[in-house]
């Protein structure tokens, strides 16, 4: 089966327009290529915790977690935003299926080194994905729609990224990966005037972390992005949501929002 994980941003999940979801639905009922969603809702986390007074703060791109917000973003992500995507699909004759990570240990996971060292509290990465699960729902013709809260051995809870962990799923099935957001691509200033890049290759990543062009939650979307391609992800790109025909042209490998590779220069232009 050939996969294509398609992570949905929180950051754009409520304007997203309904043909989002047909163009989804239409994409697993062509029976070519099976959808696999995870999503985020950091937005919402947000302002869960605002309206309770508690105060949140990231790290390079990562939420402080205390126990206090993993209450809450277990909330917000397995219970709203799961079951929200799942209608959404659901009313367009998609068959959605809404899973946490939790579910059948569907994501093991462990502290991240970044958690252990700048104390970000159960902030988690995903160690292992349990691929059968995902394969039983998809055989049944589902599509999985998952939200990124992982869980370790003693029955840890873990507020995974999203971006995160929708890579680490595209690696285990070698899947296409696909970044959902709310901006056109990775931006750039040149000269004074701001730019999308249409390619962006490992070096310059790194290169606009360390300037800072690329911070907060861009930081690690692109991260996950080289780290898939490093392991058996065929491509990725960080496209629109709002742009019309994102998810199509991305899948008829057409050029749109930023495409990341390791290599330098753009291999097929
Ligand atoms: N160089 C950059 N180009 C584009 N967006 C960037 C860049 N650096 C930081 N960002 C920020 O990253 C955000 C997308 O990441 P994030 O908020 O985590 O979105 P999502 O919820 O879609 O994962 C953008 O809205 C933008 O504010
Ligand atoms: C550890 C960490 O930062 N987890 C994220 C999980 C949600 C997420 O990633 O949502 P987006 O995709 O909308 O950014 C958070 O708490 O916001």
């Amino acid at each position: 089966m050939k996969y294509v994980v398609i992570k949905c941003g929180g950051s754009v999940f409520d304007s997203l327009p309904k043909s989002f979801y047909e163009n989804i639905s239409e994409l697993h009922q062509s029976g070519v290529w099976t959808p696999i969603i995870v999503h985020g809702g950091g937005p919402l986390i947000s302002s869960m915790l605002d309206q309770m007074g508690v105060k949140s703060t990231f790290i390079n791109g990562l939420r402080v977690t205390t126990e206090e917000v993993l209450d809450v973003v277990e909330m917000a992500l397995s219970g709203s935003m799961n079951k929200q995507i799942v209608r959404k699909l659901n009313a367009v004759k998609g068959k959605g299926y809404g899973i946490s990570g939790v579910d059948g240990s569907l994501l093991e996971a462990i502290p991240t080194e970044q958690a252990q060292e700048q104390d970000l509290g159960y902030v988690g990465e995903v160690r292992t994905v349990n691929t059968s699960i995902i394969e039983n729902i998809t055989d049944q013709g589902f599509i999985p729609v998952i939200s990124p809260i992982g869980m370790d051995e003693s029955g840890q809870r873990f507020n995974i990224n999203a971006d995160m962990a929708a890579s680490s799923i595209a690696q285990a099935l070698g899947a296409k990966l696909l970044f959902i957001s709310d901006i056109p691509g990775i931006y750039v200033e040149e000269n004074g005037v701001k730019k999308t890049l249409h390619y962006a290759g490992k070096e310059k990543i790194e290169q606009l972390i360390s300037t800072e062009v690329i911070y907060g939650g861009m930081i690690p979307k692109v991260q996950s992005a080289l780290k898939a391609l490093a392991h058996s992800v065929p491509e990725v790109s960080i496209v629109n949501g709002l742009e019309q025909n994102s998810l199509v042209d991305f899948m008829d490998g057409k050029m749109v929002g930023t495409r990341i590779s390791l290599d330098k220069e753009m291999p097929y232009v």
